[in-house]
């Protein structure tokens, strides 16, 4: 069985192919990863506009401002159909077509208009208030990558092209189980010695934030183990991937583990030695996958950007690795690591680089430093206690900080 972290990344990665690419209108289409690129079919903007509302003048040739007859307005969307000569001018407006012959566009509000002669108020230099053809993207420029993820930007770009459908990968449905016996629904009043189900929500809108389409969120509860059997393969139906959570360890047995067995899945790495999250495992059964993570919430948050998230990205087509940076840890930590340890953190991109701060609750079983995580420090086995100010390897979280 492998032992790192990264092998294990490696081989689940390697079980994956992305998802068939499906056409989605492009209101539907934030947040999806594109199946393919799209190159700029023209300029744009495709001709010369004006850039504000006022007028489009033609000099005479002494570059005299002061007495050119308006010889009309140009309405909202019309076509210039005769060229400036010079001496005159134009009403036009911002976006307008400008007629040939227009050297600059004036704003209305720097000009005069006496009997029908427009004087300027400001010296204006040839092609001011012009919007150029091309100034914004080029013929033949990408427009959008392979494998991006649509941002509402690129909404308004592809739109501007004429791209009202795109195609974009599947979503991966994804299906959660709670495995802890003593685990309830959140919306319950959990008796004593009940717990409230956490981690259930947390892996569903970690996996919406992912790209991911929720299939089922579950509970094992009290069912035993031939229910759960027939649970899990139920949800290895519908989706193509199963998280669980809890059931990693009671009295030295890994449930999951005996679960996986059972139903003839094909393990891929189990107990990867990390804190928290260090009873972990994934399978594969077919081209299904199952990723099972630790039931205390920080683990199996952690469990999830470490396995899951690259498991999710990799079968919408992105580059599955989270983005790695150094940052410098405002923050000092007193406690020697043994496995390699992922301490739940604050990132925030200075001019100089990434500074990074530690979260407070970093017990596995505490949510608290869950709340504002948007970075993992990792720090390798054996790393001594560590003073304020040492530069610190750190796993970015939020997909658009880089
Ligand atoms: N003697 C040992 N005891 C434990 C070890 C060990 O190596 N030797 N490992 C510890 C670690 S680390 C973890 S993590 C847990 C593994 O627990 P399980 O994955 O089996 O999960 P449970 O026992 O069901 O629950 C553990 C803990 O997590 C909370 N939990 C569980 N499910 C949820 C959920 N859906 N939502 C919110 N919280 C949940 C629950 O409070 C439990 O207290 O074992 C340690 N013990
Ligand atoms: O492995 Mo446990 O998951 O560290 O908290």
């Amino acid at each position: 069985m492998l032992n790192s972290l990264e092998d294990a990344q490696q081989e689940l990665i390697k079980n994956i192919e992305p998802l068939a690419a499906e056409p989605v209108s492009l209101l539907e289409a934030v947040g999806r990863i594109s199946s393919t690129e799209i190159l700029a079919d023209c300029n744009m903007p495709g001709e010369l506009r004006s850039a504000v509302d006022g007028y489009a003048v033609n000099p005479d040739l002494s570059g005299n401002y002061d007495q050119l007859l308006v010889i009309g307005q140009l309405k909202m969307g019309e076509v210039p159909n005769s060229p400036l000569v010079p001496g005159q001018a134009i009403g036009v407006l911002t976006g307008g077509l400008l007629p040939d012959g227009a050297v600059a566009v004036i704003p209305h509000e720097k000009v005069q208009i006496k009997d029908n002669y427009l004087k300027s108020l400001e010296f204006v230099k040839p092609g001011n208030n012009f919007k150029q053809p091309g100034e914004d993207f080029h013929k033949g420029d990408l427009i959008l990558g392979q494998a991006t993820r649509i941002t509402p930007g690129l909404v308004a770009l592809l739109a501007t092209f004429g791209h009202g459908q795109i195609q974009v990968y599947h979503r991966p449905r994804v299906s959660i189980l709670s495995l802890g016996s003593n685990v309830v629904p959140c919306s319950s009043q959990a008796a004593r010695g009940e717990i409230r189900d956490a981690n259930g929500p947390m892996l569903a809108s970690l996996v919406k934030l992912d790209g991911g389409l929720i299939s089922s969120v579950e509970l094992a509860g009290q069912k035993d183990m031939t229910q759960i059997k027939t649970q899990l393969l139920q949800m290895l139906e519908q989706s193509e991937l199963v998280i669980t959570t809890g059931g990693t360890y009671t009295d030295g047995i890994n449930e999951i583990h005996v679960l996986i067995d059972e139903i003839g899945a094909r393990p891929l790495f189990r107990e990867i030695p990390i804190q928290p999250g260090s009873h972990n495992g994934g399978a594969v059964l077919g081209s299904r996958l199952i990723i099972s993570l630790s039931g205390n919430p920080a683990a199996c948050a952690v469990g999830y950007h470490l396995f899951a998230a690259p498991a999710l990205r990799a079968l919408q087509g992105i580059e599955p690795l989270l983005p790695r940076v150094n940052a410098i840890c405002s923050s000092r930590y007193t406690k020697k690591t043994a496995s390699r340890r992922f301490v739940r953190a604050l990132a925030t991109p200075r001019e100089d680089g990434w500074a990074v701060s530690i979260l407070p609750g970093q017990k596995p079983s505490m949510i608290r430093s869950l709340v504002d995580c948007n970075a993992l420090i990792d720090l390798p086995p054996g790393h001594p206690p560590m003073e304020a100010g040492l530069e610190v390897s750190i796993l970015l979280l939020d997909r658009s900080a880089v």
